[in-house]
């Protein structure tokens, strides 16, 4: 445990990945807008810790992404001359495409790595940061470098986002969300109610219709999904999470931007290179991209 875990910004997903590494003696340290060290409350399971954290010094060679999907790459392309030449990344974000664009970037020992979490967790002020949902996380590595490098990042990761499941393939993972993130995030954020308003009648139809284009898209791009399955799970996320405003909703609410273009923009863009046209996801897209207008 010598060399040093750097976590990007001081976002909510960060601080809870960088708050459990630093209580399990992991060395941290943040790469933010600002310079200088960063304090702040920590919150778990009912036990509050105060926090100081270094800011990031070079070279880099252990690097967690945790920012927004349209984040991604400027803060890559910021980082890439800290890195080390065997910098090991771990990405974390909703929505997908990400990769693709990282992927170039990197030296050939540079190794990467994605989490996918649905661990919940939200800032009260700007030095607070609570978790406040259990939920599961996966991690698959997707440019292998050499193995003492992937137990490193296999422990830590466990640490930082446990309950974590290794998986060999992250793909089909991450298009599952992608199917729950298209339908409760866009319509949530279009309509400004919780999650659990969607459960209405008058939802239902566009619901369905969200998912059929999803499944059509999805299987172009070799992702086979039932129907009834998907549609249960898209159901019981929102049956689940009834009282809770999506991420995107929150995000339309506070005039921030929005991971449309990796979640919804992202099946359109692999629906047009297959060919297809999604009617009711385009039609949801531009919906939202007026209203930010
Ligand atoms: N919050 C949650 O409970 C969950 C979030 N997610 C997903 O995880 C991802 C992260 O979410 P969340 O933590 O909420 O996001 P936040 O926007 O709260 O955190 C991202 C942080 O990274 C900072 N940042 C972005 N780019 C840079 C950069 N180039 N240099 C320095 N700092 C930078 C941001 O700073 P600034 O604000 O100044 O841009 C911000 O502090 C998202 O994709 C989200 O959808 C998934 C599951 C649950
Ligand atoms: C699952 C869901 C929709 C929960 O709100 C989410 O991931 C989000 O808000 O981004």
């Amino acid at each position: 445990m010598t060399q040093a875990w750097t976590v990007v910004g001081q976002g909510a997903i960060g601080l809870l990945a960088a708050s459990r590494l630093h209580l399990a003696g992991y060395q941290v340290q943040l790469f933010r807008r600002t310079a200088g060290p960063f304090r702040y409350q920590f919150e778990q399971a009912d036990a509050l810790h105060s926090i100081q954290l270094n800011a990031a010094q070079a070279p880099i060679s252990l690097l967690l992404v945790p920012v927004k999907a349209y984040a991604v790459l400027s803060a890559l392309q910021q980082l890439l001359p800290l890195l080390s030449p065997d910098a090991q990344i771990a990405l974390c974000h909703n929505g997908m495409g990400s990769i693709e664009q990282v992927l170039p970037l990197l030296q050939p020992q540079q190794g990467l790595w994605f989490v996918s979490t649905s661990q919940a967790t939200f800032k009260p002020t700007a030095q607070q940061i609570r978790h406040s949902g259990q939920g599961p996380s996966y991690l698959a590595c997707i440019k292998a470098t050499a193995p003492h490098y992937a137990d490193l990042v296999r422990s830590a990761m466990a640490v930082a986002f446990e309950p974590l499941t290794p998986v060999d393939d992250i793909q089909p993972l991450l298009w599952r969300k992608l199917a729950v993130n298209s339908v409760i995030n866009p319509l949530t954020a279009l309509h400004q109610v919780p999650n659990g308003e969607l459960a209405k009648p008058e939802f239902q139809p566009q619901i369905s219709a969200l998912l059929q284009e999803f499944i059509e898209v999805a299987t172009a791009c070799g992702q086979k999904f039932e129907f009834d399955e998907i549609s249960t799970q898209v159901q019981s996320v929102i049956h689940n999470t009834a009282a809770n405003y999506s991420s995107m909703q929150q995000d339309k609410a506070h005039g921030r931007p929005l991971e449309l273009d990796a979640i919804t923009g992202y099946l359109l863009k692999r629906a047009k290179a297959a060919g297809l046209t999604l009617p009711t996801h385009q039609a949801l897209y531009q919906a939202l991209h007026q209203q930010s207008l």
